[in-house]
């Protein structure tokens, strides 16, 4: 047997086994076989590496960020505006066969986009260039899943499930358990919470099932036969996601109003250019960036020349960035915190944006203000409004 067919067989004992207390061993063994043959599937095989070609995109700039999605949802369509960079967008699927990079300037930072081949069910299997999409992906700081707004709910679970199953976790943190192997000692098993998915002889018999007789392992958190899975294998990627609707010209204001509360999600029309600039400013909270500003004494910072670091960033993290030897020199730093640079939210001078003044006069965030009050046209902010869709009533002023 295969292992794509050993892999079937084991997803369809794990659908038609009952979730219980008696099945609960059984079931956490199922789990580590399906990664375990999981993980053999993705091991690079000699022919699969050569069709990486044309895929290696250099990494570039602060940040980088990839589309994924199913044929023709508007990825190309959204790089060509967002970037100086032009991708053909086409009606048909499967437009774009490779890796195009563009870049966002955005508060001063070069944020890295990369346009990419649509995928399909099937892609962590080799379908269509899922590999080599998937791979991209697993080097992003952030996902962007781009999603039609006019088809159902299942594309999203599918490419979920995709993503998921070549271990990319999405908007989910590394599980807090220390996992040590050992060269004896037998299995040395704590929690210092209360585990209600897993148990002692759970972890003991997922751990044999890795041939592993000899660790330590810590709990310091109540996480799933699943998370603790994860730990073992390592090779995990936790990554933030995006959820991003686009098309939403095509449907109706309610319909665009609850795809818009889904947690994780923006909703946009590249069509139209309706709010873009909420989605840039959605991006750089999840890319986690802040502009840090250098300034001479009695003068005013230059907002148009930032350094752009993670959230976090050190005072040393500055001084490696502007000069390799300047740590070991240092004395000391005045810090100003800035507040509309806090919260990568308001105003920020350093933005193209708000330089041009291009929208952003209505709220740009989706209703915070009018929470159970349905939303209304007003909601969306423009990125230099290109009409308006008839079946939404009159635009806002
Ligand atoms: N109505 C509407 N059509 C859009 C919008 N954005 C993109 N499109 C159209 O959707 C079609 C597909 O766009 P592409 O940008 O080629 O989509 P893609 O995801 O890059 O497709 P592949 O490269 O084939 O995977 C094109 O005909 C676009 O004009 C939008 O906001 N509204
Ligand atoms: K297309
Ligand atoms: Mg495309």
């Amino acid at each position: 047997m295969g292992i794509l067919e050993k892999i079937s067989e084991i997803e369809k004992e794990i659908a038609r086994t009952q979730k219980n207390k008696a099945t609960e061993y059984h079931l956490g063994l199922l789990k580590a076989k399906l990664a375990k043959y999981r993980a053999q599937l993705l091991e690079p095989s000699k022919s699969a590496s050569s069709k990486g070609e044309g895929f290696d995109v250099m990494k570039s700039g602060d940040a980088r960020v990839a589309l994924i999605g199913f044929p023709s949802v508007g990825k190309s369509t959204f790089l060509s505006l967002m970037t100086s960079t032009a991708s053909e967008a086409a009606s048909y699927e499967f437009t774009t066969l490779t890796c195009i990079p563009g870049v966002i300037e955005y508060k001063g930072a070069n944020i890295q986009l990369l346009d990419l081949p649509g995928i399909i069910e099937g892609a962590a299997q080799g379908k269509g260039r899922g590999r080599q999409v998937i791979a991209v992906a697993r080097t992003a700081d952030v996902v962007i899943m781009m999603l039609d707004a006019t088809k159902g709910e299942v594309q999203r679970s599918l490419l979920e499930k995709e993503l998921e199953s070549v271990g990319i976790r999405l908007n989910k943190h590394k599980p807090n358990i220390y996992f040590k192997p050992k060269k004896g000692g037998g299995i040395s098993f704590n929690s210092t919470v209360t585990l209600t998915q897993c148990s002692e002889k759970l972890v003991q018999l997922i751990l044999h099932e890795y041939k592993i007789f000899n660790a330590e392992v810590l709990f310091r958190e109540d996480c799933s036969p699943d998370e603790f899975i994860d730990v073992i294998v390592g090779n995990r990627v936790y990554m933030p996601c995006l959820y991003v609707y686009n098309k939403i010209d095509q449907i109706s204001m309610e319909e665009v109003d609850r795809l818009a509360r889904k947690p994780n999600s923006v909703v946009i029309s590249c069509g139209m250019k309706l709010n873009l600039d909420y989605l840039l400013e959605m991006l750089w909270e999840y890319l986690a960036l802040t502009c840090i500003y250098t300034k001479k004494r009695g003068q005013r910072p230059d907002f148009t020349d930032a350094i752009i670091l993670r959230k976090g960033a050190s005072v040393e993290h500055v001084c490696h960035r502007i000069h390799r030897s300047l740590a070991s020199q240092f004395k000391y730093a005045l810090v100003w915190v800035s507040l509309w640079a806090g919260d990568g939210r308001g105003a920020c001078p350093a933005s193209p944006l708000h330089r041009a003044g291009a929208g952003h006069s209505c709220c740009s965030a989706w209703c915070p203000s009018s929470r159970g009050v349905p939303a209304g046209p007003h909601c969306l902010s423009h990125f230099g409004i290109q009409g308006w869709p008839d079946h939404w009533g009159h635009p806002p002023e």
